[in-house]
């Protein structure tokens, strides 16, 4: 007899070892008593914070995840996958964001403009994208205090402070790193590092420099909200412990998030998590994408180096033209997503081509199901090059199987046609070109220049570029035309 241990030959990189290993999900075990209806592969990745709009960088980590959640569903069955995304909507730069735009308005109503708005557009980028909506998108500010279940911010540091792990100093309740064995197992940073380098006078009310803010006062001009401690509102990562615990239990299989987020984000998260819940690991696997660059610096917004996702898709900032979601998607999904990546216009170019050669391979043709080298691929801790490698071959040898193979990773042909101008270009009917290039040669013997000229732009406009020259031996005037990309 043999027993499912959930293995289905997924293998990934964890950033808790440093090693790349086989994935069992944590339910699955013959042990679990779950019953196989109900068995889960859980994922939790942290999503934006919603006070300006996404860029190109951000984008990243959801195109990652995304593909990870696909890959997912195929290998478990898309009824056994469950992916929390969630939405700091409550944060001080969102506040400064709200008194900036909106002068006139009370704060709450000020606040509530600024993340409606942020969160909109963030959902109409990453659909454009080819996102799958994840199973739940919470928001912060639902889980501040007094949820029916218990899974509240409040609920979750009063344990906090009850076990010993959280004490009130200066206004705040702040989390005492000593109070874990095993701080900075993540980061594998150790106390004393972190001693060593902290300036002193800054945190005076804090025991420890690296204690972090769980909750701190509100003055009456700040959103706050009623606790034990007095009105306030929560520090950042206790949110994604109370969010995470509430949809997929005190411990789950894989948790996501950029390089960035390791160091505190994620260390604090495992501290509060697993120390009000007494476990001894958050989550099984920690996964982290590595940056988007440019010119070697981490594409941000604190840098000023960075494009939105909304100017690439729908302006010509970036190299002169309109990029469609397809395009960005397959550019980030070229490379491994541990490795970092040179944001660049040839980059895209390079995609758009890609895209170009596999629409047309798989012109008119049905998808049939991806190969199975594909999937291996992909179940190589997401290996980009092997992945590439297959739908080259696949171009040539199995048009279907390589439609099959785009669907998995979201890369959708028929949205690229529908907005790419290299696809339009694809599209026109050679005949009625050489047709319009006679009637306007046509023009030209009768010196009607206006007429001519408007051809040739009707032309460009459609991505046809005409070169004029005399035929050798008859001397001539002949039009070539050929097909270029909009910019
Ligand atoms: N250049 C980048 N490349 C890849 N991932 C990034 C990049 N910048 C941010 N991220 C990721 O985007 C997600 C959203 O993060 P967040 O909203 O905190 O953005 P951010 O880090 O504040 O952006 P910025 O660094 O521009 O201020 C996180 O998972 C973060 O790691
Ligand atoms: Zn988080």
């Amino acid at each position: 007899m043999t027993s499912d241990d959930g293995f289905r030959g997924l293998h990934l990189f964890n950033t808790m070892t440093r090693e790349k290993a086989p994935f069992r999900p944590l339910d699955w075990g013959p042990e679990g008593g779950i019953s196989e209806g109900e068995r889960q592969v859980r994922i939790y990745v942290c999503g934006p914070t919603v006070y300006d709009y996404a860029h190109i960088g951000n984008a990243r980590p959801v195109i990652v995840f995304d593909v990870l959640f696909r890959l997912l569903r195929h290998l478990y069955g898309a009824e056994h996958v469950t992916y929390v995304r969630n939405i700091t909507d409550v944060d001080d730069k969102i506040n400064a964001r709200a008194l900036r735009d909106h002068p006139e308005l009370p704060l709450n109503e000020a606040i509530r403009k600024v993340t409606e708005r942020t969160a909109a557009q963030f959902e109409a980028d990453v659909a454009t994208l080819g996102n799958l909506a994840p199973t739940h998108q919470p928001r912060a500010t639902d889980f501040v205090t007094g949820h029916p279940d218990g899974h509240d911010m409040v609920t979750m540091i009063a344990r906090l402070i009850a076990k010993g792990h959280a004490y009130e100093a200066g206004g705040e309740v702040l989390f005492d790193v000593t109070s874990m064995d095993n701080y900075g197992g993540l980061s594998r940073r150790k106390l004393e590092d972190m001693r060593a380098g902290a300036r002193v006078a800054v945190d005076a009310h804090k025991k420890n420099p690296g204690d972090f803010v769980l909750w701190k006062q509100s003055s009456p001009a700040e959103p706050g909200w009623d606790s034990p401690w007095g009105r306030g509102r929560p520090g950042w990562h206790i949110e994604c412990s109370v969010m995470s615990a509430a949809y997929l239990g005190e411990t789950f299989d894989i948790h996501g998030g950029g390089l960035d987020l390791i160091f505190p984000h994620h260390e604090n998260e495992i501290a509060q998590s697993c120390c009000a819940h007494g476990t001894d690991q958050m989550a099984k696997v920690w996964m982290h994408n590595g940056f988007l660059q440019v010119e070697g610096r981490k594409m941000s917004k604190s840098e000023g180096n960075f494009f939105t996702v909304q100017q690439l898709l729908e302006t010509e900032v970036f190299g002169g033209r309109r990029w469609p979601g397809p395009v960005l998607r397959l550019a980030m999904l070229m490379t491994q997503y541990r490795e970092p990546i040179d944001f660049s216009v040839k980059r895209l170019e390079e995609a758009d081509d890609l895209l170009a050669g596999f629409a047309r391979a798989a012109a008119g043709i049905e998808a049939s199901a991806p190969s199975a080298a594909f999937v291996a691929a992909l179940s190589d801790d997401l290996a980009s090059a092997a992945m590439m490698a297959e739908l080259h071959a696949l171009r040539k040898s199995d048009p279907a199987a390589l439609k099959a193979s785009l669907d998995l990773i979201g890369v959708d042909l028929s949205d690229w046609q529908a907005s790419s101008a290299s696809a339009a270009a694809l599209a026109l009917d050679p005949a009625a070109i050489d047709a319009a290039i006679a009637t306007r040669l046509d023009f030209i013997r009768v010196k009607n220049f206006a007429e001519a000229d408007r051809i040739r732009e009707e032309l460009a406009e459609k991505g046809v570029v005409l070169t004029d020259g005399k035929d050798p031996e008859s001397g001539e005037r002949i039009t070539r035309w050929a097909v270029k990309r909009l910019r």
